[in-house]
């Protein structure tokens, strides 16, 4: 086990195996479309045009900067709730297989996942936070383009993964052409390890600054989650293996289980919040201090 003070406890090679009803793939999304198809997809020129200024824009230099700013913690300072109230008005214009309200999605993700593992109270708030660094895009949090808060991601520094998608457009990124950033290991050394790696700025990468900062007392596997959850190229196509360490092959089964919840509960068929948010103020409560600086 590993067990750090105050922190919720892991077990350590074990995902557990209580999942009596798992959570089987729908075979169509939201929109009766298969899923991540983003050639036919009825939202494809929004998707598209997100990912074309994604790709374009999401530089070395820029993720740098960006980063570096966001990590002053100085935007706000709020209660995990009050962020995810945030979020019911907010459509994510990088997902081909959603356009509900993010409070939605976050909230579908956590109820498949509590509905599979039952005791493991940390995943289930891990799920309802995940994708709460998208208040990015509200001018408190500085009015970020959606470029720059949603989307796959993908490591920046080194060679574009050849499962991104869209990738033609990185072409016109201007690291395409940049010798220090465009070989296997860039400006990174074999294994050094993900937590040494600059991803693509957005929701993800926010949202882990935020945890870190935060006095959390959950586990770094929920760090580890939240972090790379949309590190796709990883998770679906086995990329990046060059620069794990052996923690990052650990945590990787944690990510890789929450991915299938993450990116296959997304339903037109809403949850009723004030039903559920009794449980999970509860969890917030368990695992957060009132506030937190965003
Ligand atoms: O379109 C989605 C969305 O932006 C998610 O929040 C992100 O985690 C996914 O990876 C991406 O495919
Ligand atoms: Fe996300
Ligand atoms: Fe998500």
């Amino acid at each position: 086990m590993i067990a750090v003070e105050n922190q919720a406890v892991v077990s350590e090679n074990a995902i557990p195996k209580e999942a009596s009803d798992e959570f089987t793939v729908p075979e169509s999304n939201a929109f009766g479309q298969s899923f991540r198809d983003y050639e036919g997809s009825v939202r494809l020129s929004i998707v598209e045009n997100c990912y074309r200024l994604h790709h374009i824009n999401q530089t070395y230099d820029f993720v740098k900067r960006t980063r570096e700013e966001y990590a002053k913690l100085n935007k706000a300072e709020m209660s995990i709730w009050e962020a995810i109230e945030l979020l019911d008005d907010f459509v994510d214009e990088s997902d081909p297989d959603l356009d509900e309200p993010q409070i939605q999605h976050m909230l579908q993700t956590a109820e498949a996942i509590r509905k599979d593992y039952p005791n493991e109270d940390w995943l289930h708030l891990t799920a309802l936070i995940h994708d709460v660094g998208k208040v990015l895009y509200f001018p408190q949090f500085g009015s970020l383009p959606q470029w720059a808060v949603v989307g796959d991601t993908f490591i920046v520094g080194c060679a574009y993964d050849k499962s991104i998608v869209y990738r033609k457009y990185l072409e016109e990124n201007p690291d395409y052409n940049s010798p220090a950033y465009n070989t296997k290991l860039g400006v990174y050394s074999e294994g050094c390890g993900l937590e040494n790696v600059l991803l693509t700025w957005g929701h993800d990468d926010y949202m882990y600054l935020v945890l870190k900062a935060s006095e959390t007392t959950l586990p770094p596997a929920a760090l580890f989650i939240i972090r790379y959850h949309s590190l796709h190229p990883m998770h679906l196509e086995g990329g990046y293996q060059y620069l794990m360490n052996d923690e990052d092959r650990e945590n990787l089964k944690w990510s890789k289980l929450f991915c299938k919840y993450d990116l296959y509960s997304k339903s037109k068929v809403h949850i009723d919040v004030e039903k559920v948010k009794p449980y999970y103020e509860s969890l917030i409560k368990k695992y957060f201090p009132e506030k937190i600086r965003w």
